[in-house]
Parts: structure tokens; C-alpha cells; sequence
């Protein structure tokens, strides 16, 4: 089928950053794989085998119930699209289509329609998670290297299809640890990429959000994912939930800026061509780079978690310059994952 053009793979008049890697995958694709401008194909489910139990997440763009399949007797997860632009709808529903029954990507079991108020609800495989907050705390480093593995393969293999997945954060990491199986949700903020596009920078959560997004630079990429999982797993290793605790956008910056040096931002920021944005102007401080080992808790377990090769690893997540972090193939050989420890 010949599409017309499309808005959303037009290039900047100025390209200064196109991803490292995979940033073809799409322009290699027929265009009705990441074109959700024009609508998209539907094979609607019927609503009536399924039925609610109860409440289980309520989240800016969707409620979120547990229920069952009565033809199977399967449970799932319901989730009721609140009512949003007719192309953030579209966008999801290409992306979990083009990436249901990948490794570690939740799995979208069904797309049913409300008669009434024409609004999708998505049907998904349940994972029967544990809160991030009782779960994480428990981990070992072999914990660590596994559930971060399994993370990485999710992220590997979306931005293999040409995905970003823009929203990494705890709440969207689902972890069933007693079939050890970790599923990675929420694609509503998830986009394609393609080289040279300005990127809305309004993405991601506040704690999760990577300094491209605070400093209005839109052509970012992949990366930004490595960013938010470099967050997660400094939260984890140095105890502190979250690691970058801004209290607004702008603050969140400065609270970055205060652990990786304010000198290291600008120059980063010059190296694509642009200038701190005005916002900061009143609350940007000087900042030093500081050591990871300073963020080293004074407690046995604490030292034990902290080892030389999860700090590396880190730190070569938490870099400003989206380019220098490691990508998601990058990441899972790092010498962490090879490591054995007790
Ligand atoms: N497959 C699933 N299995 C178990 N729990 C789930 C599943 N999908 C969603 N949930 C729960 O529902 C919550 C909201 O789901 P989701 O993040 O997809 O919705 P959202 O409206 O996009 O949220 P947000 O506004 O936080 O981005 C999740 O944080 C999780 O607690």
C-alpha cells in the first residue's frame, strides 16, 4: 500500500545527533510499520470475554484493572485508555503490535472497544509484580546482574525495531520474582526513531528524565533509556530512591548537575551547539564533579553492593553526553555481567 508522506520522519533544517546504533531501522521498514499518523489496522477483540476484578493502577493516561478471559479462565490486565488524542492512542497500540512477543516485552494478549464510549482497552499477560520499593531493597549483586540483564534485553530489543522506549522508570518494570520474570510496560510514551527528527522533550518521568530532555535538546535517541536505567540501578547500589530527587524540571537538572559537575554540563552542551536554557539563569550553582564512592553508604551490606565494576558500569550510564553511554548491547557485556560474586 502506497502511504502519503509523513510528518513524522521529516529531518531538521540543522542535524547535529543521530543514534549510534540502529538509526535505520525504521527508514528499512515499509512505512505502515512505524506510520501511525494515518490510523491503524485494529483486529478488535470482542469485550464480553473478559470481566474486571478489581483495581490495580491508576496512571496519568489509562486505569488499570486485574481481570479474567472467561473463554480460557486466564487472568490478565486490563487497561482502560483514558480519553487522549487520537494519535497517542494509534501510537501505543503500532508500537505494542510491532512488539508484542519480544523477549521481556509485556505481552499484549488483545485490543477490545468500549460500545459505549468507543475508548480502547488493552489486554495484557499479568505479571504478578512486587512493589519496587520491597523488592529492590532485598537484592544481591547476582539479583542485580540478572534483573538488569533481562532489562537490557527488552531495551536491546525494542530499539533493535527502531523503539525508543522513552518512560524506564521502576513503576514500569514489572518483576515476578518467584518465576524470576521481569517485564517491561507501558509503551504510551514510546516513539520511533528516525535519524535527524526533532523529539518532543516533554517525555519520561521527572527522577527519570535524562539532562537532554532538561536542556531542550530534541534530538535525542535510544540512549535516553540508558540514562533512566543508569538512574535505577545508582538508586539500588547506593540506597537512595531516587538517585536524582528533583524537586521540578529545572531542579532536576541542578541535582544532576550537583553529582556529575556543572563545567562538565556546559561543555556538553556546547559540544551540540547550545546554550544553558533561561530557566536556569537564577538557579544553577557551580558544581564540582564528585567521586561515585562518595555516594557510598557506611554500612557492611552497603560497601558489599557497591563493587568496583557496578560503579564503572554506572558510570558509564550517568554521562551527560548521550552519545558516550553505553547502548543497551554495550551494557550487557560490560564487565559487571561477567563478574561472579558471592
Ligand atoms: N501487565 C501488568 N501486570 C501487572 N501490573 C500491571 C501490568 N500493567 C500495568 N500494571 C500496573 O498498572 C500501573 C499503570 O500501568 P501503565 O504504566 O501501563 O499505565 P499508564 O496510565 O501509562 O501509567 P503512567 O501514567 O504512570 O505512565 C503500573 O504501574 C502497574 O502497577
Amino acid at each position: 500500500m502506497i502511504l502519503p508522506p509523513s510528518t513524522l520522519n521529516q529531518k531538521s533544517g540543522r542535524v547535529y545527533s543521530v543514534a549510534r546504533v540502529y538509526k535505520e531501522e525504521c527508514e528499512k521498514r515499509p512505512q505502515e510499520y512505524w506510520d501511525y499518523e494515518q490510523g491503524v489496522t485494529i483486529d478488535w477483540g470482542e469485550i464480553s470475554n473478559y470481566e474486571i476484578i478489581n483495581k490495580i493502577g491508576r496512571g496519568k493516561y489509562s486505569e488499570v484493572f486485574s481481570g479474567r478471559c472467561i473463554t480460557n479462565n486466564h487472568s490478565c490486565v486490563i487497561k482502560v485508555l483514558k480519553p487522549v488524542k487520537m494519535k497517542k492512542i494509534y501510537r501505543e497500540l503500532k508500537i505494542l503490535t510491532n512488539l508484542t512477543g519480544g523477549p521481556n516485552v509485556i505481552g499484549l494478549l488483545d485490543i477490545v472497544k468500549d460500545s459505549g464510549s468507543k475508548i480502547p482497552a488493552l489486554i495484557f499477560e499479568e505479571v504478578k509484580n512486587v512493589d519496587f520499593r520491597t523488592l529492590y531493597p532485598t537484592f544481591t549483586l547476582t539479583d542485580i546482574q540478572y534483573y538488569f540483564t533481562q532489562l537490557l534485553i527488552a531495551l536491546n530489543y525494542c530499539h533493535s525495531m527502531g523503539i525508543m522506549h522513552r518512560d524506564v522508570k521502576p513503576q514500569n518494570v514489572m518483576i515476578d520474582p518467584t518465576e524470576k520474570k521481569l517485564r517491561l510496560i507501558d509503551w504510551g510514551l514510546a516513539e520511533f526513531y528516525h535519524p535527524g527528527v526533532d523529539y518532543n522533550v516533554r517525555v519520561a518521568s521527572r527522577y527519570h528524565k535524562g539532562p537532554e530532555l532538561l536542556v531542550n535538546l530534541n534530538q535525542y535517541d535510544y540512549s535516553l533509556d540508558l540514562w533512566s536505567v543508569g538512574c535505577m540501578l545508582a538508586a539500588i547500589i547506593f540506597k537512595k530512591e531516587p538517585f536524582f530527587k528533583g524537586s521540578t524540571n529545572a531542579d532536576q537538572l541542578v541535582k544532576i548537575a550537583a553529582v556529575l559537575g556543572t563545567k562538565e554540563l556546559l561543555e556538553y552542551l556546547g559540544k551540540y551547539g547550545l546554550k544553558l536554557p533561561f530557566e536556569y539563569d537564577n538557579i544553577m550553582r557551580d558544581f564540582s564533579r564528585k567521586p561515585w564512592q562518595m555516594f557510598i553508604k557506611d554500612d557492611e551490606k552497603s560497601k558489599k553492593l557497591c563493587a568496583p565494576e557496578v560503579i564503572d558500569l554506572i558510570d558509564n550510564l550517568l554521562r551527560y553526553d548521550h552519545q558516550e553511554r553505553l547502548t543497551a548491547t554495550e551494557a550487557m557485556n560490560h564487565p559487571f555481567f561477567k563478574t561472579k560474586y558471592d
